[in-house]
């Protein structure tokens, strides 16, 4: 298994590097550090709406004993010239907006008349207070974001905030996903008996977008080599990774195997359960190929386990696995002899505990539809206590 998923991470080579607006950097990984060119704040400025003033000409002010001072200026956010303060004065000022040289303190509009000509304070102010120092969030030269975050929301948002307009990211890996069979059926068919409808393409088509790379949905094939071919051929330039499903195991009409055979994939069993049948290489010398199995359950498993680390490493993301957990088993399970079994399970994080979720049958969708994390059999284990610790991966 480990070599297996050795094979697959070195067929995926680093993507490359390019410049993107923000609003296109979203799930990408970014390339290097991003180092803020000014403080955060930019300036120190108001946290309230209210009036910038000197501490002291507001000592011992109350309700009873209000203080009045001339407001001499109005100091709206956006205002890009900053009168000084003078001394006995006050300056109406808004949230944001910088504060006057010679004002050490904001009394917030609720503790005064609200007065524009002149006001009255009736509250003193501690020095500083209300006021945002200019770097006290970022300072200059301080690395905001580290090469190889995933850029999120929040992500995204401090970068515009320390005047980023593009980003240096690494290229989604392109990914041509591709289902095998002749029994498949579009959904929203009508469906006879002996089909079913397809599932994987779809499946491991959005797998890929959540996991960050750009994934294309090639309508499924029948099972025959000559359309099997003339189905990549047109995107063989623009592809960097074809994950196929279905057609690998040991039939009479295996069109992955049959077509794969030779033009440079390598196909091998697996000592894991679900997901034995495993493929990889590269398609005629060209893009990296990777066929999964086509039950469903060792599809996604295969994904899980093969594909989407090393999708994400090549695209640069600093974490590429899912998070693993150690947690306590609720029941007792059975693996298989001699393979690694991945069972869909119910982790809770509240008490850290684990409990198997549907049987272990490849077939088993929906079980995997409603599981939260995958749960580790190790290879030389065949049976699991209760109360064993076991490894999880975190699927949401
Ligand atoms: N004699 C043997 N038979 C099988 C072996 C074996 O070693 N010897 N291995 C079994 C294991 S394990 C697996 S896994 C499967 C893998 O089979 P294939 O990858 O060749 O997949 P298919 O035969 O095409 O399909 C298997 C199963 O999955 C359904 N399927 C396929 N594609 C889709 C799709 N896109 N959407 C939904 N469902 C799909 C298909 O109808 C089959 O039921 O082989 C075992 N057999
Ligand atoms: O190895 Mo297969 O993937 O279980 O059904």
């Amino acid at each position: 298994m480990p070599a297996h998923r050795a094979r697959v991470a070195a067929l995926l080579t680093p993507a490359p590097v390019e410049s993107r607006p923000l609003a296109d950097c979203l799930g990408l990984a970014l390339a290097e550090d991003l180092v803020a060119a000014i403080p955060l704040p930019p300036f120190d400025n108001s946290a309230m709406d209210g009036y910038a003033v000197r501490s002291v000409d507001v000592t011992g002010a109350s309700p009873e004993q209000p203080v009045v001072l001339p407001v001499a200026e109005d100091l709206p956010a956006g205002r890009v010239d900053s009168p000084p303060l003078l001394p006995g004065t006050a300056h109406r000022i808004m949230t944001g907006a910088q504060v006057p040289s010679g004002a050490d303190a904001i009394v917030p509009v609720e503790r005064t008349d609200g007065g524009t000509a002149e006001v009255r304070v009736h509250a003193s102010a501690q020095p500083g207070v209300h006021v945002r120092r200019a770097g006290e969030d970022v300072r200059v030269g301080t690395a905001v974001l580290a090469a190889g975050t995933t850029l999120g929301p929040t992500q995204l948002g401090i970068a515009a905030a320390v005047g980023a307009a593009r980003l240096p990211v690494r290229r989604p890996v392109r990914v041509l996903v591709l289902s095998t069979g002749s029994e498949l059926v579009e959904p929203g068919s009508p469906l006879r008996t002996g089909q079913i409808y397809e599932s994987n393409g779809l499946m491991l088509a959005t797998a890929v977008r959540e996991a960050g790379g750009r994934a294309e949905l090639l309508r499924f094939v029948p099972d025959d080599v000559a359309s099997f071919h003339a189905a990549l051929a047109p995107h063989l330039d623009e592809t960097d990774l074809i994950i196929t499903s279905g057609g690998v195991s040991a039939g009479a009409y295996e069109v992955v195997k049959d077509s794969l055979s030779g033009n440079g994939v390598e196909f091998t069993k697996v000592a894991m359960q679900p997901g034995m049948p495993q493929g990889a290489g590269r398609y005629r010398g060209g893009p990296a190929v990777v066929t999964l199995p086509g039950n469903p359950v060792s599809a996604m498993v295969s994904f899980e386990v093969f594909v989407r680390p090393a999708l994400r490493a090549a695209a640069g993301h600093r974490q590429a696995e899912r998070p693993g957990r150690k947690a306590t088993l609720t029941s007792s399970l059975e693996g298989p002899p001699g393979k690694r079994q991945y069972r869909r399970a119910l982790y809770d994080p509240a008490t850290d505990e684990v409990t198997p979720h549907g049987g272990p049958g490849s077939h088993l969708l929906s079980a995997m539809a409603t599981a939260n994390c995958l749960l580790e059999v190790p290879e030389e284990t065949v049976e699991l206590p209760a109360g064993s610790t076991v490894d999880v991966l975190l699927m949401d």
